[in-house]
């Protein structure tokens, strides 16, 4: 559904994305891990046309978007979460949704069907005529999510929806992913919070200073010794083999 081939973005004398490669199937939730700055936001900046590469080519259901615009991009069923949720405050919840189902939906009354019903999917089906402003950090992650599925996407970029939620919440979200899957939307996303990644994802792919250094099955990817010297540092995987032989 997804193809990034050799992707490389360049800031100056930094090299934020390093000829990195990754594929999304129909159907899964993949996830894109790895340390702060290793370049995962840049990866996603790209593959949703915010960014442009410097090199490579990014396909979406055999189709090159390289470079193409957001607008153009979500058009074709490709949308994407930003990490810092920013409603539109004079809004209500159902009228935030309704923005996004609006690519869709010419009419008003369309879109503001459309987005009740996206509402109740990802769990907000009580805070619809609430004001936007007034959401605690998890309705914030919700909206944005209802926000993107608003739009149709049939492949969706998560970026760190998780982030700042308390486990009981994680543990809601998680669940919502899996439905939003289960209704036929590819996902992939950037996740800090591994417990998540373990049981939401069927694989991922490990970015560090730019590079793709790993890819497989997140049990797999968490006792890898490239993976672990990734994040803990040089030496890491030998210290920690140590400390388990002599536990
Ligand atoms: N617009 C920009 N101009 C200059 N440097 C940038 C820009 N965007 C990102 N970078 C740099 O590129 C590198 C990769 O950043 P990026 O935000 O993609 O990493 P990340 O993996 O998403 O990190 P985090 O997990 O902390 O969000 C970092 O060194 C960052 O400082």
């Amino acid at each position: 559904m997804l193809t990034v081939e050799n992707v490389t973005k360049r800031y100056g004398g930094l090299v934020a994305v390093n000829d990195a490669s990754l594929k999304v199937q129909e159907g899964r939730i993949v996830a894109l891990i790895g340390p702060n700055g290793a370049g995962k936001t840049t990866l996603f900046a790209m593959i949703g046309g915010f960014v442009r590469p410097d090199m490579g080519e990014i396909r979406f259901r055999d189709q090159d978007i390289t470079g193409h615009a957001p607008h153009a991009i979500c058009r074709l069923g490709l949308t994407r979460t930003f990490q810092i949720v920013q409603p539109f405050a004079g809004l209500s919840v159902l009228e935030n949704i309704a923005v996004g189902a609006h690519l869709r939906h010419k009419s008003r009354a369309d879109a503001l069907e459309r987005a009740a019903m996206i509402g109740e999917q990802v769990g907000m089906g009580r805070m619809l005529e609430q004001s936007a402003q007034s959401l605690t950090v998890a309705g914030r992650k919700r909206l944005e999510l209802a926000r993107a599925l608003a739009t149709e996407a049939k492949l969706l970029l998560l970026d760190e929806v998780m982030a700042g939620l308390i486990p009981s919440e994680i543990v809601e979200i998680v669940a919502t992913i899996r439905k939003i899957r289960d209704s036929g939307v590819t996902i992939l996303l950037i996740e800090h919070v591994m417990q998540a990644v373990m049981s939401l994802s069927e694989e991922a792919y490990v970015l560090n200073q730019g590079r793709m250094i790993a890819h497989g099955t997140p049990q797999q990817l968490v006792a890898d010794p490239t993976v672990i010297e990734a994040y803990l540092g040089h030496g890491a995987a030998d210290r920690l083999q140590q400390e388990g032989a002599h536990a």
